[in-house]
């Protein structure tokens, strides 16, 4: 059968500590595609880690480099990206994330918070309550996140491969849904290659 998804590439959108980074990575391995971090090729790129390009550049000037590594990632098929938690800021990387299939990992921000606190990784979350920031930064971004084709809403207890499954099974629905919907239509199951 002629593949569905045609080597499309796979963007993991979400808050900081939803797992899109440890997510992905079973994602690119269950569907052999390769697998890139925004963040991991920025401080490539920049040759600095994160927290220093916030220091000496400041957040936009993270944000740049942010966009040209997006721009140049989603000009590739069959990629798995795991976006930084602000991709969906600019206006402009929408252009770029709507080349692949976008998925929203919509974790709870308790589950968030017990997940990265204590992380000093997260230039945004150095705030007297952290807890509360990342609860703020949900709220200005949600309607952002929710411009994704996919929403995976998680309690934040499932394991990594369980989330992997699920978006598997997510984007298999969109991309295919009559097949999807009817287990009997075996012959008609879901290609990701
Ligand atoms: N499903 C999960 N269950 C439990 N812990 C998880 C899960 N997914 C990720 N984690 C843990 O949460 C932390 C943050 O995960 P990860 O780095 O993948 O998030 P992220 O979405 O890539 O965040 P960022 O936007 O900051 O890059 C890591 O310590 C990771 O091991
Ligand atoms: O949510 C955010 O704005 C960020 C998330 C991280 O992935 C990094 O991209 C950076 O710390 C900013
Ligand atoms: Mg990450």
């Amino acid at each position: 059968m002629a593949s569905r998804l045609q080597g499309t590439s796979i963007v993991l959108i979400g808050m900081m500590g939803c797992g899109k980074t440890t997510v992905g990575k079973y994602l690119a391995e269950a569907l052999n595609y390769r697998f890139f971090d925004t963040d991991a090729v920025v401080e490539s790129v920049a040759h600095k880690t994160i927290p220093e390009i916030f220091a000496t550049d400041g957040e936009p000037g993270f944000r740049t480099v942010e966009t040209q590594v997006l721009a140049e990632l989603s000009a590739y098929t069959r990629l798995v990206i795991a976006t930084g938690g602000g991709i969906v800021l600019a206006r402009k990387n929408w252009s770029y994330l709507h080349h692949s299939v976008v998925v929203w990992l919509d974790v709870p921000v308790e589950h968030l918070y017990q997940r990265i606190k204590g992380d000093s990784n997260r230039p945004l979350l150095r705030s007297p309550n952290p807890q509360q920031t990342l609860h703020d930064l949900l709220e200005e971004r949600r309607s952002l996140y929710a411009q994704a084709d996919v929403r995976v809403v998680l309690q934040g207890d499932e394991p990594p491969e369980w989330v992997c499954d699920r978006v598997v099974q997510e984007i298999a629905q969109i991309l295919n849904p009559v097949a999807t919907e009817q287990p009997s239509a075996a012959s008609h199951a879901p290609e990701f290659n």
